[in-house]
């Protein structure tokens, strides 16, 4: 296992790059502690495939470097990286049994055999393959397949990570729940660093200790899944984050307090807010906002069911708003107020929270 740390790391797939847009990778540094359950979280075409292969590497950075235990390994092939990979779909050889497939990553490396068979038994185990352990992998569901798959990336005790690139697509949804929580038992089990490259926010969540997330090929945040839930550090996050996304509104900038459609509202940013130029807004999520009698005025426009809470559709002025209001609580006809909760809306400036 190992510290993996990527040195102002900046990659473009053009000769030439010019403008910002030419960069599949701005600017990142970054670094994943050993033993780390990390989540790489972003909609498609951010870079999470871009970043994965130079970790590996597959790719060579236009920029930057990257080290392993401190010692620089962005020349190294990606045989010399030790790192175990599981990708979309499943990578298993058909004509062999289960129990060959997941002993292949230790054969191919001399292992010798009493070992093989331990390891291959103890992985079977933690993903309940051992009862199919003889069976052809032919034979087996993708399900079944890309459990194979998942065993082969945990089955070498020697890699400096294991990397997931959004392991469960084929997966049946009722089964994804559960293989969802198994690899995050897994890794407590076996320690190993693992980075899991998803743009499902459940699948992140679910599974990471920390959530790394990418827009537009650079990361916007690195944080536990409460960090990014209750301060979100620039508006795509919250967006991205939550269901339905934070609400981000336009925002003025008054005598030191911030206005949402000509009424003062608190925020996190404590004491006299200065001058901001660029485009300020205010970020709150549905489920920090009440209604009450006092705050914004605004009126109800739509109700809809979600489970133990509803999402009430209001405008203030010309904005339109979400809150999450629980089940059974009382929702003003038309005309209502608004309280957002102080210590949870955030200011921010062009995309970016003020602190
Ligand atoms: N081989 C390539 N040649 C040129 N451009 C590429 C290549 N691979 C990726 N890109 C571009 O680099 C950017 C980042 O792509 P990347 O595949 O890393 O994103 P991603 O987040 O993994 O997306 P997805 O979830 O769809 O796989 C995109 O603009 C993409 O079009």
């Amino acid at each position: 296992m190992a510290k993996i740390v990527l040195d102002t790391l900046r990659h473009s797939y053009m000769p030439n790059p010019v403008q910002d847009s030419d960069w599949a990778l701005k600017q990142l540094d970054l670094q994943w502690d050993d033993g780390g359950a990390y989540a790489l979280l972003g909609p498609s075409g951010c870079g999470k495939t871009t970043l994965l292969s130079i970790i590996s590497g597959l790719l060579r950075p236009t920029h930057g470097r990257v080290l392993f235990d401190g010692t620089d390994v962005t020349d190294l092939p990606p045989d010399r990286r030790h790192i175990a990979q599981v990708f979309q779909f499943p990578v298993v050889y058909d004509t062999m049994t289960v129990y060959d497939n997941l002993a292949f990553p230790l054969r191919n490396r001399g292992v010798d055999e009493a070992h093989v068979d331990a390891r291959v038994r103890e992985i079977a185990e933690m993903i309940d393959l051992t009862h199919m352990l003889e069976r052809r992998a032919a034979g087996l569901t993708a399900d079944g397949k890309q459990k194979i798959s998942l065993g082969r990336g945990l089955v070498r005790s020697d890699v400096n990570a294991i990397m997931f690139d959004e392991p469960l697509t084929v997966i049946d949804p009722h089964l994804k729940w559960q293989l969802r929580s198994k690899l995050k038992e897994l890794h407590q089990r076996v320690r190993t660093t693992m980075i899991y490259v998803t743009h499902d926010q459940t699948e992140a969540l679910t599974f990471a200790d920390k959530v790394v997330v990418m827009n537009e090929g650079q990361v916007v945040q690195i944080g536990t899944p409460v960090e990014l839930f209750e301060r979100p550090q620039h508006t795509f996050v919250g967006h991205f984050i939550g269901s339905p996304g934070m609400n981000v509104l336009p925002c003025e900038i008054r005598e030191g307090r911030a206005h949402v459609a000509g009424t003062a509202v608190d925020t996190a940013t404590t004491g006299e807010i200065g001058a901001l130029t660029g485009e300020v807004r205010i970020g709150v999520r549905p489920e920090f906002i009440r209604f009450a009698d006092k705050g914004v005025p605004a009126r109800v426009v739509k109700v809809s069911d979600a489970g133990r809470f509803q999402v009430v559709e209001v405008r203030a002025g010309d904005l339109p708003l979400k809150l999450l209001v629980p089940e059974g609580m009382e929702i003003p006809s038309q005309e209502a107020r608004l309280a957002f909760d102080p210590t949870r809306t955030q200011i921010y400036r062009d995309g970016w929270i003020v602190a």
